[in-house]
């Protein structure tokens, strides 16, 4: 494929948080091009439009529009006159901030006349007046305008108006919200005429368009719109012109601004990939998990390898160089990292036993490390020994570092021959066949970047979202998978941090993993092993199973056999089957599972997360024992 210019690339002050001074930062540090002024931004900037002028020079930022004007088109006298001596003002405030294109939405005025003759004469009126000055008007629909709601509308007032300072302006917000796109618009709109460009993406929501627009957009790639369609349709139409984000959501105000721009500016990069126009380092190939490691001193590292005894880990290789140990039951690998000055030190300084890394298997490391520096994404080098593997990985929105290493299963050595001495432990009648799956918890706020960053580095796909109702507030997860299926992470959030996840999350002033879950081939023997070696098990209430025998009608000898060993169970319509069983929690750091997966089923058993949240408050009331381990 051949690299086409990369397109220029803008954003709305609106999508960042902050003085206006702030944003502009922000917009400059993370790469962009220039900044679309929201008036609301200007309004409330103590200082003149030259200043705001000034302030993107020094930037390096130029200023692609001025918006929104609002209510102009179609108004009976004699609001009609005075909309146009609001525009001459208008016009004056852009002159002193130096750009030359302002955006005239749809009006959406209940005197507004359906009329469009009359808003095609007025939008001419407008961009004559904007002409004398050099300056140029585009016209946007907006999905809920009292008249004109969609791109056709506006271009056909548009056509009729037929001035050369008048054009269209599209947004995939709009567009998309609707269920309309751009098929239609090669031919019909000559590319010239889009004078301008506004990227949205959204989660898809049952919500009228006005409130769904101004609280849940979100950028390219976040969502579940078809963005990459609709830019690929303008492209093909022959436009090629800015890219500019313009994205209204609450936790985006929020957000540190700087953040958010460099968000922003990944998920251009990655739609730019997606329509062909250029080329990123390829993704990779996902193998599944092949560690994951935890920061801890001696003392955590007696503890938590009790709490791992529990489900048949023991320690099976010791680091050459470092104090570091690898503990291991079948195809499952863990890491106990205690070395100091180390990044796992840095996080247990700070948070005390934690899952600091996980390590994915992928077809070529050094390929994801590329890509990760393309999308801006911070690598990390770990300092090495002498002789020994030298393991890139990337840090995650939260910090944590996801390590990338060559697929065994691929051809590569195994990691672990040339950094430990491994010795052979016993093997185990039921051994783990790996991680199933690894959650994580995170802050509020955080939930979008972390969608970014699986799927524009990993490809991952995101699962539908789950409303899961802990005793305590709700529970929102998510899970992104793998395309094969080898990798799977479920991510909650919670607004409340009474909840198990809002309490993790607040204790870990951030984000982490909490939860691994390990794939077996038969959990009752996995289970029964577990119980023998005293592992400290999470007990379901009777009622659960009431209600399993009444939902899923399961034989009287099976329910037995699954509340005998607290198993949960979970069938999906195809008829695959899932059983898993929980441990309690290590000192509310972190809870394993053990799960078996029949018959195809690809979920997590999220019905039962609810029950499941509900022991784990249980377990966790003063005066109830919450010995971490089984002596
Ligand atoms: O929500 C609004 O009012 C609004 C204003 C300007 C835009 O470009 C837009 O897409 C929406
Ligand atoms: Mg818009």
């Amino acid at each position: 494929m051949t690299e086409l210019a990369r397109l220029p690339k803008s954003i709305a002050t609106v999508c960042l948080s902050g003085a206006l001074p702030d944003k502009l930062e922000a917009a400059s540090a993370a790469g962009f091009q220039s900044v679309e002024i929201f008036e609301n931004d200007l309004l409330t900037f103590d200082g003149t439009p030259a200043d705001v002028r000034r302030a993107c020079e020094d930037l390096d930022l130029g200023i692609s529009i001025f918006q929104p004007f609002r209510d102009f088109e179609a108004m009976p006298e004699p609001q009609r006159t005075r909309n146009l001596d609001r525009a001459e003002r208008k016009f004056d405030t852009m002159q002193a901030l130096g750009t030359d294109l302002v955006l005239v939405c749809s009006n959406v005025q209940p005197g507004a006349l359906d009329d469009p003759a009359r808003a095609a004469a007025d939008l001419h009126d407008m961009a004559e007046r904007a002409a004398r000055r050099g300056l140029r008007v585009c016209y946007e629909a907006l999905a809920w305008g009292r008249h004109v709601k969609r791109w056709r509308q506006a271009w056909e007032i548009i056509r009729i108006a037929d001035h050369p300072a008048l054009g269209l302006c599209l947004d995939s917000f709009h567009t998309l919200a609707l269920g309309d796109d751009l098929s239609g618009l090669a031919g019909t709109v000559p590319p010239e005429k889009v004078f301008f460009l506004q990227l949205a993406d959204a989660p898809r929501l049952a919500m009228d368009p006005l409130s769904w627009s101004r609280h849940h957009r979100l950028f390219p790639g976040q969502g579940e719109l078809d963005v990459t369609r609709f830019l690929q349709d303008l492209l093909k139409a022959g436009w090629a012109g800015t890219l500019s984000l313009e994205v209204f959501n609450d936790e985006f105000r929020g957000a540190p601004s700087r953040r958010t721009a460099r968000d922003g500016l990944r998920s251009l990069l990655w739609l730019e990939e997606q329509v062909g126009r250029v080329q990123l380092p390829r993704l990779p190939t996902l193998g599944g998990i092949e560690f994951v490691e935890f920061a801890v001193d001696a003392a955590a590292r007696e503890e938590l390898g009790r709490f791992l005894g529990g489900l048949g880990f023991a320690r099976a290789g010791l680091h050459r160089s470092k104090d570091v140990e690898l503990w291991r039951n079948g195809a499952a690998n863990l890491v106990l990292n205690a070395e100091p000055d180390s990044a796992a030190a840095e996080r247990f300084e700070q948070l005390g036993p934690t899952v600091c890394a996980m390590a994915l298997r992928v077809d070529d490391p050094e390929r994801v490390v590329a890509r990760a520096e393309a999308l801006q994404y911070p690598v990390w080098r770990e300092r090495i020994g002498e002789g020994e593997r030298h393991i890139p990985a990337v840090r995650q929105p939260d910090g944590t570092l996801v390590y990338l290493v060559e697929d065994p299963a691929q051809g590569a050595r195994p990691i672990w021959e040339d950094d430990f001495s491994v010795s052979p432990v016993e093997d185990s009648p039921a051994p783990l066949l790996g991680v199933d799956h690894a959650a994580e918890a995170v802050a509020p706020g955080m939930m979008d970047s972390f969608v970014l960053f699986y799927r524009t580095l990993l490809g991952l796909q995101a699962e539908t979202l789950w409303e899961l109702p802990d005793p305590y507030g709700l529970v929102r997860s998510r899970a992104f998978v793998a395309p094969n299926g080898s990798v799977r992470l479920p991510l909650s959030v919670s607004e409340s941090t009474r909840t198990g996840t809002g309490r993790f999350v607040s204790a870990l002033a951030g984000a982490g993993m909490h939860h691994i879950a390990f794939a077996v081939a038969d959990v009752a023997t996995a289970v029964d092993l577990a119980a023998a070696r005293g592992a400290p098990l999470l007990d379901i209430p009777e009622n659960y199973y009431e209600d399993l025998a009444a939902r899923l009608g399961l034989e009287d000898a099976e329910l037995l056999a699954l509340q005998r060993r607290h198993l949960l169970y979970d069938r999906d319509a195809a008829g695959g089957v899932f059983r898993h069983a929980y441990t309690r929690q290590f000192r509310d750091r972190i809870f394993l599972e053990v799960a078996e997966r029949d018959g195809g089923y690809t979920g997590f058993g999220a019905v039962n997360a609810p029950v499941r949240m509900a022991a784990q408050r249980r377990d966790a009331r003063p005066g109830v024992d919450r010995t971490s381990s089984a002596e």
